[in-house]
C-alpha cells in the first residue's frame, strides 16, 4: 500500500515538497536575476505604463565577459536539449530533456567534482566561490537560451546564411513553423544533421544568448531576423521570433487581444515574474502592514501589501486601456481588481526603483519555515477571492471542494480565507466551537495529495493519520480538511457551498515561471484536447455544488479556446441548465466592476503585468 512506510513517505513527501520545488525555484530565480539587473526607468513620474528596461549583466560591475569555457560547458549541456538521440527514425519516439534537468545534470557533475577536490584538499576557497558564482551564470545560459531558441536560431543562422553551411534546426521547431521564408534556406532536421554541425549550432546559440544579455539593445539583434524575412509582413511569425514563442500561440494571442497587447504579453514571457506572496492567516494573526514588518525585522526582506501598492501607484502597467478603463484587445490588469486581503509583493519595484535581489532563498526564511505565507501569485489569490467565502449568503458552516488541488496552492489559500473571516458564532456553553469549515482536496493525480498531506504541519493542521482528516481549531471556528479521490467523493453524496476547478491548461499566463514549457505545448492539445477535458472535468465538478453553492471555474490560460469557449459550452450543457447554475457576476460583491470587452460580467482574464501572472476565472451560482 501507498503508505506502508511512514518514514519513508515523510522523507519523499519532503523532497517533493520542499526540495524539488525549491530546487526549481532557485534554478528559476538565478535565471531570471542572479546576473540580471533589470532597470526599469519610467518615462513619466505618475506611469509606469510605458517602461526603458535595460537588462545588464553584474559581474565585474561591467558587462560580462561570458568565458568560453562557461559557453562551451552550456553549448554541451543543450545538445540532448536541442538534438535528442533517437534511434529507429520514428520522430514521435523522441522524448528530449528539459533546458532544467540538461543544468541539473552539468551542476550535479561539476559538483561531484568538487566534492572530490575538497576531499582532495585541492580546491581553494576562491575556486569554491567562482563555482557558486559560475552556477547562476550557467543556469542563465542554459535556461535562457533553450527559451530563446527560436529567435538565435534564426539570428544565428541568418548572420551565417552567406556560406555554404547547413544548419540544423533545434527541436522541436520544424520546416512549417518557419515556412515559406526557410524554405530556401540551407536547414536540416535534427534526424540528418551531423554531430559537429548540432554541437556547432548549440554553440552558436549560446553565443548569441550572452550578446543577447548584455546588449544594451536587444532590438538591435533583430536587424538580422528581418534581413531574413525580408519583406515579411506576418506579424504572428515576427512576434514568434522576436520572443520566442511557438507560432501557434503567437498567431492566437494576435487574433485575441490585437497587434500591442500581444507583443506586450509574448514580450512579459521573457521577463522575470514578480515575487508575491499570501499570508496564512492561521499561522499568522497580525496585519498584512505587520508581516511586512515581521519579514524586514528578522528576514531582511522589503515587501509592501498589494493594495497599497494599488493605492501608490498605478497597476496598469503596461497596456492601453479604453474610455472604460478596461484594456484594450480584452482582459484587465491587477489595478482593475481588488487586491486580496493577505497579497504581499516582495521587492516591489515602486517609485522608480527596479525590483531587488532576495538576501536570501525565499524557502528558507524563517517566516517561511514558520509557516506565516506561502509564495503564490497576486493572480492566483484573485481566484480565490472570487469564490467570495466572505459574502453574506454564505452561512457561518462551510464546506469547500478543491477539486484540482494539485499540490495544494488554492487549498492552503481557501483555508487560509476561511481563519480569516468574519463569523458571528460563538463558542456554546460547553466551550465548544460552533463554526465548521470542510475542505476537500481532489486531484487525479495521487501524488500531489500525498504533498499537500506533507505541507498540512506547517501550515497550521493536525492530521489524524488513522482517520486521514487534518483538524485546526482556533477561536470559534473548526476547520478540517482531506483528500480524496473521485470514488471517495462520489460516495459521500457531500455537497459543497464552494467548488473551485483550477483546471489544468495551456499555461500559457505563466510561461515566464516555466522556462521549458512553451517549447512542450502542442497546438492540438492546446486548442483540443485541453478544452475538451476542460469542459468534461467542469461539468463533473458541477454535480458536487450544493444548492445555493459557487461554482469557480479558473485557468492559468489566456486562450479563449481554454477560457470563454470552455465557459460557453458549459453554459450550454444539460448540466448547468438542469442543474439551474445561473452566471454570477463579480460586480455583485465588488471584486471588480464592469465585463471583459467579450461582454460577460462573470468572467475575468487578468494579463500577466509586472505585478502579477495570467489567469482567466469564471464564477457561477447553482439556483
Ligand atoms: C492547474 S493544476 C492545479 C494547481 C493547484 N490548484 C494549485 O493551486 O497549486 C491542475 C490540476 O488538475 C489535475 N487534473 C487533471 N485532470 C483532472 C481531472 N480529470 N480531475 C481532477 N483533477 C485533474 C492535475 O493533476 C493538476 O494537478
Amino acid at each position: 500500500m501507498m503508505l506502508s512506510s511512514p518514514m519513508r513517505s515523510a522523507r519523499v513527501t519532503l523532497i517533493a515538497i520542499i526540495v524539488l520545488p525549491a530546487a526549481i525555484l532557485k534554478l528559476v530565480c538565478s535565471f531570471q536575476s542572479r546576473y540580471i539587473n533589470l532597470h526599469i526607468t519610467p518615462h513619466s513620474k505618475r506611469s509606469l505604463r510605458s517602461v526603458s528596461i535595460n537588462i545588464n549583466c553584474r559581474h565585474n560591475k561591467e558587462d560580462c565577459d561570458w568565458d568560453i569555457e562557461l559557453q562551451q560547458e552550456a553549448a554541451t549541456a543543450l545538445l540532448p536539449v536541442f538534438f535528442p538521440e533517437h534511434t529507429d527514425g520514428n520522430l514521435t519516439s523522441i522524448k528530449p530533456i528539459t533546458a532544467e534537468n540538461a543544468l541539473k545534470r552539468l551542476l550535479r557533475k561539476k559538483y561531484s567534482q568538487r566534492r572530490q577536490n575538497n576531499q582532495t584538499n585541492n580546491a581553494t576557497i576562491d575556486q569554491n566561490k567562482s563555482m557558486d558564482e559560475s552556477r547562476g551564470r550557467l543556469a542563465e545560459l542554459i535556461l535562457g537560451t533553450s527559451v530563446m531558441r527560436l529567435r538565435h536560431f534564426v539570428v544565428a543562422s541568418a548572420s551565417a546564411s552567406n556560406g555554404n553551411s547547413t544548419f540544423p534546426l533545434p527541436y522541436p521547431l520544424n520546416h512549417t513553423e518557419l515556412s515559406p521564408h526557410f524554405n530556401d534556406k540551407q536547414i536540416c532536421e535534427f534526424t540528418s544533421c551531423s554531430a559537429e554541425e548540432k554541437i556547432s549550432m548549440c554553440e552558436i546559440m549560446v553565443a548569441e544568448h550572452a550578446k543577447y544579455i548584455v546588449s544594451k539593445d536587444s532590438t538591435q539583434q533583430l536587424e538580422s531576423i528581418q534581413s531574413l524575412l525580408g519583406s515579411s509582413d506576418d506579424p504572428a511569425l515576427i512576434l514568434a521570433i522576436e520572443h520566442s514563442i511557438p507560432l501557434f500561440l503567437a498567431s492566437s494571442l494576435l487574433s485575441q487581444y490585437g497587434y500591442d497587447t500581444a507583443k506586450q504579453l509574448c514580450s512579459l514571457m521573457n521577463k522575470p515574474g514578480p515575487i508575491t506572496i499570501r499570508k496564512n492567516a492561521i499561522q499568522f494573526k497580525g496585519t498584512d502592514d505587520e508581516l511586512c514588518k515581521w519579514l524586514l525585522e528578522n528576514d531582511g526582506v522589503e515587501s509592501l501589501p498589494m493594495k497599497d501598492i494599488q493605492n501608490r501607484q498605478n497597476l496598469n502597467t503596461c497596456y492601453d486601456l479604453d474610455e472604460l478603463k478596461r484594456c484594450k484587445g480584452n482582459g484587465r490588469v491587477m489595478g482593475q481588481l481588488t487586491s486580496p486581503v493577505g497579497c504581499i509583493c516582495i521587492n516591489p519595484p515602486i517609485d522608480g526603483k527596479g525590483r531587488k535581489k532576495l538576501p536570501k532563498s525565499i524557502w528558507s526564511m524563517s517566516s517561511y519555515q514558520k509557516g506565516f505565507f506561502e509564495v503564490q501569485d497576486a493572480g492566483s489569490q484573485c481566484i480565490v477571492a472570487a469564490l467570495s467565502l466572505d459574502h453574506p449568503s454564505m452561512s457561518d458552516s462551510i464546506s469547500i471542494l478543491d477539486y484540482c488541488a494539485g499540490n495544494g496552492g488554492k487549498t492552503f489559500a481557501i483555508s487560509s480565507a476561511v481563519f480569516g473571516r468574519k463569523i458571528d458564532s460563538e463558542s456554546d456553553e460547553y466551550g465548544d466551537t460552533t463554526a465548521v469549515a470542510n475542505i476537500v482536496s481532489h486531484d487525479v493525480v495521487d501524488e500531489r495529495l500525498r504533498q499537500i498531506k506533507g505541507s498540512l504541519s506547517r501550515v497550521g493542521f493536525d492530521l489524524d493519520k488513522a482517520t486521514g482528516i487534518a483538524e485546526c481549531i482556533q477561536d470559534n471556528l473548526r476547520c478540517t480538511l482531506q483528500t480524496a479521490d473521485l470514488a471517495e467523493l462520489s460516495d459521500s453524496d457531500t455537497l459543497f457551498d464552494a467548488v473551485l476547478v483550477d483546471a489544468p491548461c495551456s499555461s500559457s499566463g505563466v510561461l515566464r515561471r516555466r522556462p521549458s514549457q512553451r517549447w512542450s505545448m502542442s497546438k492540438e492539445d492546446t486548442l483540443q484536447s485541453l478544452p475538451n477535458l476542460q469542459l468534461e472535468i467542469i461539468q463533473k465538478a458541477a454535480s458536487f455544488v450544493k444548492e445555493g453553492g459557487v461554482l469557480v471555474y479558473a485557468t492559468c490560460s489566456l486562450l479563449e479556446e481554454e477560457n470563454e469557449d470552455v465557459a460557453r459550452s458549459f453554459e450550454r450543457s444539460e448540466v448547468f441548465r438542469n442543474g439551474g447554475f445561473v452566471p454570477w457576476p463579480f460586480s455583485e460583491d465588488g471584486f471588480s466592476e464592469g465585463g471583459t470587452h467579450r461582454g460577460a460580467d462573470h468572467e475575468i482574464t487578468l494579463l500577466p503585468s509586472e505585478w502579477n501572472d495570467g489567469f482567466f476565472f469564471a464564477r457561477y451560482k447553482k439556483g
